[in-house]
């Protein structure tokens, strides 16, 4: 896709580490819970490796760092706590998360440009609507596709699949913007552009190394490489 070509019709956005910056308090919930288990905190830097693969996946990668990868008694925490992670984590969500800077304002111009938006995201539905809501973002969404929306999350393609029914579209139509390998494993199953900004996660690792078609700085700059410009504000009189 060169810029200056013609919008794709539909523009899937990936939710945490893309849109909204949500490591802190992914890290506040996980802490809380242990606190109240009875375990020490985690670092904040090492759990923000392990968002992007779901609210599940995490809170087990969490069970098997405070019980020293000791399997058994991994899961007997991951059975006691995940019901308590996942209540502290509804509490908290939107409460120390931001949008990247610019987000708000790119969905708004690339909704006004003709562009349909969707999130896809692997983190349970009720929890992104709840982020999505209480960043002011959900008005510019017009599908999402959260965890346990389809069987199989990123990286299967499914996800997007579903996004691309909803919309009505084809692979060719959309264009996928995330920050993990995850995301481009799951587009280039599915068959669709990925772009991917380095302000994310991606488990630690620099986006680059997961070759996306393009990596991205910023907002302004998504912008920019789609040939959309913000509009001039109004001269002053
Ligand atoms: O791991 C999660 O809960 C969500 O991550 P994603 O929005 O990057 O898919
Ligand atoms: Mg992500």
């Amino acid at each position: 896709m060169a810029q200056g070509v013609p919008l794709p019709r539909l523009i899937m956005f990936d939710l945490d580490g893309t849109l909204v910056d949500t490591a802190m308090e992914i890290a506040h919930s996980v802490n809380q819970t242990l606190a109240e288990a009875g375990f020490d905190s985690l670092p904040p830097e090492l759990i923000r490796e392990w968002i992007g693969k779901g609210t599940a996946w995490l809170f087990a990668t969490v069970s098997q760092q405070v019980t020293g990868q000791d399997k058994e008694r991994a899961s007997q925490v991951y059975d006691q706590f995940y019901p308590r992670f996942l209540q502290v984590y509804h509490d908290l969500t939107g409460v120390h998360s931001r949008p990247y800077p610019g987000a708000p304002e790119a969905l708004e111009i690339l909704r006004a440009a003709g562009c349909q938006l969707a999130v896809v995201t692997n983190k349970d539905r009720d929890l992104s609507q709840r982020l999505l809501d209480s960043q002011g973002l959900a008005q510019a969404i017009d599908i999402l596709v959260g965890g346990g929306d389809t069987p199989e999350g990123k990286p299967s393609p499914q996800p997007l699949q579903k996004a691309l029914v909803d919309a009505g579209l084809s692979a060719q139509d959309a264009l996928f913007v995330g920050d993990s390998s995850n995301d481009v494993q799951a587009a280039r199953r599915a068959g669709v552009t990925i772009w991917a900004f380095n302000h994310g996660y991606n488990h630690g690792e620099p986006i680059a190394m997961a070759n996306p078609d393009r990596v991205l700085d910023s907002f302004p700059e998504l912008l920019q490489q789609l040939g959309v410009r913000p509009p001039l504000a109004s001269p002053s009189i």
